[in-house]
């Protein structure tokens, strides 16, 4: 099926960037947010000054604040609202949809009642509507430039993964298929954990061997809560696993890398969100995970010390020294399982 229109929901940095990329591709699409002014700027100078400064968008590309009049007549709708407005912002038009519109979340959280990932949140709301999911390193603000980047749809179902690989693909963009809906999803929402801590690692001005300790044990501690959840691990050796943790945990265009970095640097947990200004899902993540680790005692280091440095005011030094002196370990459990070392 060749999408003739698509509606985003949410006028963010990356609601923004998918809605350019399909009006890119010549694919009628209307872009629903609340705030008025933008949705003008958007239709009247192409340009979304919130959150996207010094981008041209495509003149194509309109935007409302009417959200039945943005998912009338939509293929596919993109919701790209940070994960605690999901629930609310699906919700409100949820009894609107037919069952062949499909979903597609391109939001990297978790919802804490019942630990549900968004797809989950959206089967929920939407039972009888086709679901996916939109993950990788996909930095909003290097794609909006048109600058070369890939990404992964996960869905169980074969006729979204192709639909949106054709609606999304253009000569900046590229589309991978997974038909590995939880990992994916997973993959997203846990990378923003380890980008905090490796932030205030770089804050810290710690060297390059500390940085690729940092990201190659996140992966590790990624794919044993994987498994421990019942997530394929090989899922995370893809664009939506390593591919994302490598830039979200190395650029300071990364949200949750800034807010990392600033808390390195001697601010506050409420400082460092204040100066963002943006989302950064991976303080409330970083929260539910811990928690779901020792509901279930899933050995997680990382996590046990960000939390602690994040919302116990523990100095980030200490903690990345405490670190250093766990019980010997296995490099790769799956080839030698922590048992046998
Ligand atoms: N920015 C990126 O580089 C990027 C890339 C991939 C995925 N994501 C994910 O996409 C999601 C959205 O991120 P973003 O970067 O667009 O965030 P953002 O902070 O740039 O924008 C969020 C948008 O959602 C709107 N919003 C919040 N609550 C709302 C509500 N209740 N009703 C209506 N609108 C509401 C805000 O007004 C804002 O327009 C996050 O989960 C993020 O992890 C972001
Ligand atoms: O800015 P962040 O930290 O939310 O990361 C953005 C994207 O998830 C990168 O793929």
């Amino acid at each position: 099926m060749v999408i003739q229109k698509a509606a985003v929901i949410g006028g963010g940095s990356f609601g923004t960037v998918v809605a350019n990329i399909l009006a890119d591709n010549h694919i009628h699409t209307v872009q629903w947010m609340r705030n008025d002014d933008v949705a003008r700027s958007i239709n009247e100078q192409h340009s979304n000054p919130q959150y996207l400064p010094d981008v041209s968008l495509n003149p194509a590309l309109t935007a409302t604040t009417d959200l039945l009049d943005a998912i009338r007549g939509a293929e596919v709708i993109f919701v790209s609202v940070p994960s605690k407005s999901v629930r609310e912002v699906v919700s409100s038009f949820s009894a609107e949809l037919t069952p062949e519109q499909a979903l597609v979340s391109t939001t990297k959280g978790i919802e804490p009642d019942g630990f549900l990932l968004m797809s989950q949140v959206l089967a929920e709301i939407c039972p009888d509507n086709p679901v996916g999911v939109l993950s990788g390193p996909n930095l909003a603000k290097e794609i909006a430039k048109r600058e070369l980047a890939a990404t992964v749809i996960a869905s169980e179902n074969s006729d979204l993964r192709r639909n949106i690989q054709e609606a999304l693909s253009c000569p900046y963009f590229r589309v991978y298929a997974s038909n590995d809906l939880y990992g994916v999803e997973l993959s997203g929402a846990l990378k923003n954990i380890y980008a905090i801590v490796s932030g205030f690692v770089a804050a810290l001005g710690m060297g390059e061997n500390t940085r690729s300790m940092i990201i190659t044990r996140s992966l590790a501690e990624m794919s044993r809560f994987a498994v421990a959840l019942g997530a394929n691990p090989l899922t995370f050796l893809g664009l939506a696993g390593v591919g994302d943790l490598v830039v979200t945990c190395t650029s300071p265009l990364s949200r949750n890398y800034r807010v990392g970095y600033a808390i390195g640097q001697g601010k506050s947990l409420a400082e460092a969100v204040d100066e963002l200004g943006e989302v950064a899902e991976g303080v409330n993540t970083l929260r539910y995970v811990r928690a779901k680790a020792q509901e279930l005692s899933i050995y997680m280091p990382l996590v046990m010390g960000a939390y602690e440095v994040l919302f116990n005011g523990a100095n980030p030094r200490v903690v990345a020294q405490g670190l250093m002196t766990g019980e010997h370990a296995s490099d790769v459990e799956f080839a030698l399982p922590r048992c046998d070392i």
